[in-house]
């Protein structure tokens, strides 16, 4: 076997990040309005201080604003429900960010559902998995699209293939197998209590890794020549597969860091600029 393609998510994510860079550039001249996403951040995690900071910094990189609210790590539900509702109404605001995980005491699902379906750009609300599911515009879920972006940019052809998602999470692996299937991909979502795991994994054409357990996919799980997309993000920038192991095994495979962390701001972004077009009454197709 020759040596697997090595997929360039930060090579993806710069162009992902040039198209919403243009529609920002429209959207200023149309309207004088420049678009803003705000992060919301609960505690004081170290990595997810990192993740906000760096959503900012490419938010600006694109020529749009953004904020931060920070809260102390003792925020009750009703506080952050206050402060979000908030940020829903401030028409200078496009996009809401709020950054997973928060604090135990915190409802989070009732926190993503106070986000305005029209201002929910990292795609996180019941709202926009219904119309993904559904094939109807809105927000895809940030990971998983910015998986799709890379699939679509190596031209990874999706049909008939049997895609295993690992991993049910509401905003990664349950996303991701709904879009894996509008792609035509066969879906198995596989997690922790999956009966012999590493031979539902051997049947996978296509594997995304999205368990948060480090170097957790071993390459002898791996059919030969399997595409592996690697959504985990462990401390100190590991991913959920094995990357020695696995190399060898597959035909295509993301690097972590390098892969699909930089898409998944990219496509924040993208559809931070698309919600500000729509908000300030524009086709974000037309732009
Ligand atoms: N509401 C919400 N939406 C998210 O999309 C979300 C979240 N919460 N919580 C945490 C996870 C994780 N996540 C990452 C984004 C970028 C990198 C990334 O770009 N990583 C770099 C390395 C990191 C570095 O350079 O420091 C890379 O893979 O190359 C990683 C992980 C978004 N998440």
């Amino acid at each position: 076997m020759s040596d697997p393609t090595i997929i360039d998510g930060k090579k993806v994510s710069k162009q992902v990040q040039e198209q919403a860079a243009q529609r920002v550039e429209k959207i200023k001249q149309a309207t004088g309005v420049t678009p803003c996403l705000v992060t919301v951040l609960v505690g004081s995690d170290p990595a997810s201080i990192t993740y906000t900071q760096m959503k900012r910094k490419r938010c600006e990189a694109v020529g749009m604003k953004s904020m931060k609210v920070e809260l102390p790590t003792e925020t009750t539900t009703d506080q952050l429900l206050a402060k979000i509702k908030e940020l829903g109404d401030d028409p200078a605001i496009h996009g809401i960010l709020l950054q997973h995980p928060v604090p135990s005491q915190i409802d989070e699902r009732a926190a993503f559902e106070a986000i305005p379906a029209s201002k929910d750009v990292d795609g996180v609300t019941i709202a926009s998995f219904g119309a993904m599911a559904f094939d109807l515009p809105g927000f895809g879920c940030a990971t998983p699209a910015g998986i799709c972006d890379l699939i679509d940019a190596y031209d990874i052809d999706c049909t008939g293939k049997h895609a295993v998602v690992i991993g049910r999470s509401p905003i990664l692996g349950k996303p991701m197998a709904m879009m894996l299937l509008a792609r035509h991909a066969t879906v198995t979502i596989c997690h922790s209590r999956t009966v012999d795991l590493p031979s539902v994994v051997k049947q996978g054409d296509i594997v995304v890794a999205a368990v948060g357990i480090p170097n957790f996919v071993k390459g002898d799980w791996l059919k030969e020549g399997a595409i592996v997309l690697d959504a985990g993000y462990n401390p100190g920038n590991v991913g959920d597969c094995d990357y020695e192991s696995c190399f060898p095994k597959s035909s295509m495979i993301t690097p972590v860091p390098g892969g699909v962390g930089p898409t998944t701001i990219a496509a924040l972004i993208n559809q931070t600029s698309i919600g500000a077009a729509r908000q300030l009454g524009l086709d974000p197709n037309n732009l």
